[in-house]
């Protein structure tokens, strides 16, 4: 069987192919490091072996649970943040049919995402939209206490006690937190809820291997079996420090990144030429841009959906500031076959590719676009993923996750932690007179 794979040909016009393999000495000791527990955020290693550690029967019990949902809800609510969300809607909209939510006979209840804003019009619509539905709630917060997530569960748990009763509620709501601490603790246990550990030493980006990603990607019908297996896959390469560094798809990854930081490329693109992989770009943008951007340093991660944005986004990416490098998620096959129709009038002048798989032209437009933008300065890395299915995002998920350990060392910081965020939330809590922010608030109050 294929796995993913990366090419990284069109990078050797920018940095040479022996400046990234003189990263391999120093790649292995990052990889060591990791797997000796000995470096930053030690900690936070949870995810390094989590894909081999799962046994059959946790998956099991999340299977068992999510066909609990699945009898009883027709709509699902994914109540999270950041790592809290995003794994789970990352690997669901890649694998969903893009109109999913708009088809009359479904097989699984419609995952909707909440928890992750404060639009007040947003969460008026959504207790709106759940009116006349019966729905479920999977509530996930590791700390349990974070103000966006607490707020719409707090809405949510009402509204499903209100509209389905205290016994079916508690059937249908299920927490997703830590094992003692946080208020989502707190409502689990005294309530009765079914409930997931996230464990300690996981953070909430490298959670999605946890019940954080796999119970709803099951809720939504799909083979946490084969997600995990792939990312087994991966983990057996990828984190052992013996794999020679050109068979090592993350730590050439890792490399490659950092020898283009070196270079001046300051921001890395996640490209897709698959609008499912938009969640994918999104996720990845939270692994890297909380991993890496601290101390002042940090490949600014960015994302774009192509062919959509060439035509916003393609100017800028040609002929803009030449600090940025692509990484390409190029999906070899696609899971349906679609050929572009003959016309005999041929009013719009396409019959030249009449008979030809729309995926020949998006293939085209993919290479067309990497030629182009090499030419215009713009270094270029290719994901090659064989089909977008459980196994091959499985092997992403992991290829990510351990490239951004690795990449994280190189760089010299703690990829585990993310103190930034912290300082939003303390202005907010001060603003908002939060119990035990008195001196913030009053301080705050005097900047006004
Ligand atoms: O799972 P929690 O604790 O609600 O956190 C959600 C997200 O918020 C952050 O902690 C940032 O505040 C992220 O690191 C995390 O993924």
């Amino acid at each position: 069987m294929k796995n993913i794979s990366l090419n990284i040909d069109k990078v050797a016009g920018f940095v040479s192919k022996e400046t990234i393999a003189a990263y391999a000495p120093q790649v292995k000791a990052c990889i060591e490091t990791l797997e000796n527990g000995t470096g930053k955020g030690n900690d936070f290693l949870g995810w390094l072996h989590l894909p081999s550690s799962i046994t059959a029967e946790h998956l099991t019990d999340l299977q068992e649970t999510a066909q609990v949902l699945r009898e009883n809800c027709e709509v699902v609510i994914v109540a999270g943040i950041g790592g809290s969300y995003l794994g789970a809607r990352a690997i669901i909209e890649a694998l969903s049919n893009s109109f999913q939510w708009l088809q009359e006979k479904k097989n699984a209840p419609t995952i909707i995402y909440a928890g992750h804003n404060i639009g007040e019009d947003y969460l008026f619509e959504l207790t709106e939209f759940l009116k006349d539905k019966k729905f479920g709630v999977i509530n996930i917060s590791k700390s349990g206490t974070t103000t966006e997530t607490a707020l719409a569960f707090r809405l949510l748990k009402k509204q499903c006690e209100d509209q389905r009763g205290k016994e079916m509620a508690k059937k249908v709501i299920v927490a997703i937190t830590d094992a003692k601490k946080g208020a989502a603790r707190v409502t689990a246990d005294k309530e009765g809820y079914k409930s997931f550990i996230i464990p300690d030493n996981v953070g909430g980006r490298f959670s999605v291997l946890t019940p954080v990603g796999l119970l709803p990607i099951a809720v939504a019908g799909y083979d946490i079996i084969k997600l995990v297996e792939g990312a087994r896959t991966m983990e057996a390469l990828c984190s052992n420090p013996d794999t020679p560094f050109a068979e090592n798809p993350a730590a050439v990854y890792a490399a490659t990144r950092n020898a283009l930081y070196q270079d001046g490329k300051k921001i890395e693109i996640l490209v897709n030429f698959q609008p499912k992989l938009h969640y994918v770009s999104e996720w990845w943008k939270q692994l890297y841009g909380e991993s890496e951007g601290k101390e002042n340093k940090g490949i600014f991660p960015a994302s774009v959906d192509f062919s959509t944005d060439l035509h916003s986004m393609g100017q800028w990416i040609q002929e803009g500031e030449r600090t940025i490098f692509e990484t390409v998620i190029s999906v070899e096959k696609p899971n349906h076959k679609l050929e572009v129709p003959s016309d005999e009038a041929n009013l719009d002048g396409l019959n030249f590719l009449a008979g030809k798989r729309v995926d020949e032209v998006n293939k085209m437009a993919e290479l067309g676009t990497q030629l182009a933008h090499v030419d215009g300065g713009v270094p270029n890395m290719r994901l090659i993923v064989p089909e977008l299915n459980e196994f091959y995002l499985g092997e992403i998920i992991y290829f990510f996750e351990i490239g951004c350990g690795i990449s994280g060392y190189i760089l010299g910081v703690n990829p585990f932690n993310q103190p930034g965020v912290e300082a939003y939330k303390k202005n907010m809590f001060a603003l908002l007179n939060k119990p035990g922010y008195e001196e913030e608030s009053k301080a705050i109050q005097a900047r006004l």
